[in-house]
């Protein structure tokens, strides 16, 4: 039985420590957290059909503003249905700003008061990512929970540069509210907390946004080439500041480890291409770590990838299949592989928020970690 909640509205069902589980709200459906978001990055989540995905159960999906608004557009997309019927998920969509990719993917671009103006990797145009522009772009695709306009400052920023983009960070948020009003057409907006490395700006950062009315917060600005321990630490002294009653999402977050980790210190939400991208070079994460298929030692192995996996992979197929199908670049390792690794996310998340409501996430967490060999061949 799921509780029904409105686009929104957030429920805390159980902390243990500062584990959460909740449920959150959406105009397409209740999200149960903790919550693993698979990334959709052109309206599809790469060699998943909209069945497979169906089979495999997110109830979120993330889609790509930069790569949409570029191709085929975000307002053909919104002349042809949304995003939702584009892609035929009836599930609920997270769409990014769009400022991360900019950054990440393009080496010419600028940031002004007005936003960040960039060249489209496509055919070189020219384009601004302003707040009032995403939050068009976000609403035209029709996404459920939508991003403000921020600088993901870069690993390695000094003091002074930091300080100064969360203050531009923070003008961008509000300029995002105003141009999306309260839940207007049941979509979501949500804060992106930035601040560097520097746990006093992190608080700035926290305390700025919260006097804007979001309906989540998101921590930014990690997963860039910093270490465990830093983002840990940064994670431990952010996530408590952020408001009980909000969903809390770590951005671009992360390996298995990563995600648990996060969970003990109180995120909600979590991204990451790794399932997706990892499982279309061979690396698959299972009950007994990490492991990649094309060693040779898997060659005339007859047994499931992972035996403790109810996927429809490992339900299926041997591992010298898996392999077979690697080597020969066959299309369809993309897909099962991908299938495995998305089960596997969405499967600690599903026992990892069994383990809070029961009380028992640390011995879960213990568990799961003592298996898993992050470097198992
Ligand atoms: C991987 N590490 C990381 N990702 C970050 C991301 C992106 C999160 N994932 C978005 C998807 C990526 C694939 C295509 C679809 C969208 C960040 N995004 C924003 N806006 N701000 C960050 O500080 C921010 C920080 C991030 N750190
Ligand atoms: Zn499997």
């Amino acid at each position: 039985m799921t509780t029904h909640l409105q686009p929104g509205e957030f429920s805390l069902l159980t902390q243990c420590g500062t584990a959460r589980a909740g449920l959150l709200g959406t105009a397409h459906g209740t999200l149960e957290t903790p919550v693993f978001m698979p990334v959709g990055t052109q309206g599809t989540v790469k060699a998943l059909g909209p069945d497979d995905l169906a089979a495999l159960g997110p109830r979120i999906i993330l889609g790509n503003t930069y790569h949409l608004y570029l191709r085929p557009g975000d307002e053909r997309v919104a002349r042809l249905g949304g995003l939702h019927q584009f892609m035929g998920w009836n599930g609920a969509i997270l769409t990014d700003s769009g400022g991360f990719q900019v950054f990440s993917l393009q080496g010419l671009r600028r940031i002004e008061e007005e936003g960040v103006t960039f060249q489209s990797h496509i055919d070189g145009s020219r384009h601004l990512f302003s707040p009032e522009k995403v939050v068009s772009i976000q609403r035209n695709l029709g996404s459920d929970i939508m991003m403000v306009l921020d600088e993901c400052v870069p690993y390695g920023a000094d003091r002074e540069y930091t300080a100064k983009s969360l203050q531009l960070t923070t003008r961008w948020a509000r300029r995002c509210r105003e141009a999306h009003p309260a839940l207007d057409r049941g979509q979501l907006l949500f804060g992106i907390v930035q601040g560097g490395f520097f746990p006093d700006l992190r608080a700035e950062s926290a305390r700025q946004l919260m006097e804007i009315p979001f309906d989540g917060f998101a921590i930014g600005g990690l997963s860039v080439g910093e270490s465990r321990a830093e983002m840990l630490d940064i994670l431990a002294h952010t996530a408590p500041l952020l408001p009980q009653d909000k969903p809390r999402y770590l951005m671009g977050v992360g390996t298995p480890r990563d995600l648990l980790d996060g969970i003990a210190l109180g995120v909600d939400m979590f991204d990451c291409v790794l399932p997706t991208r990892n499982a279309r070079n061979g690396t698959l994460f299972t009950s007994f770590g990490k492991t990649n298929i094309k060693l040779a030692k898997y060659a005339e192995d007859p047994a499931p990838l992972d035996p403790a996996c109810t996927c429809y992979t490992c339900r299926t197929f041997s591992r010298a299949y898996l392999r077979h199908l690697y080597m020969a670049r066959e299309l369809l390792a993309y897909r099962l592989n991908t299938i495995h690794n998305i089960h596997y996310y969405l499967d600690l998340m599903r026992q990892a928020r069994a383990a809070i409501l029961e009380h028992r996430f640390e011995a879960f967490r213990r568990d799961i970690l003592a298996h898993y060999e992050d470097e198992a061949t």
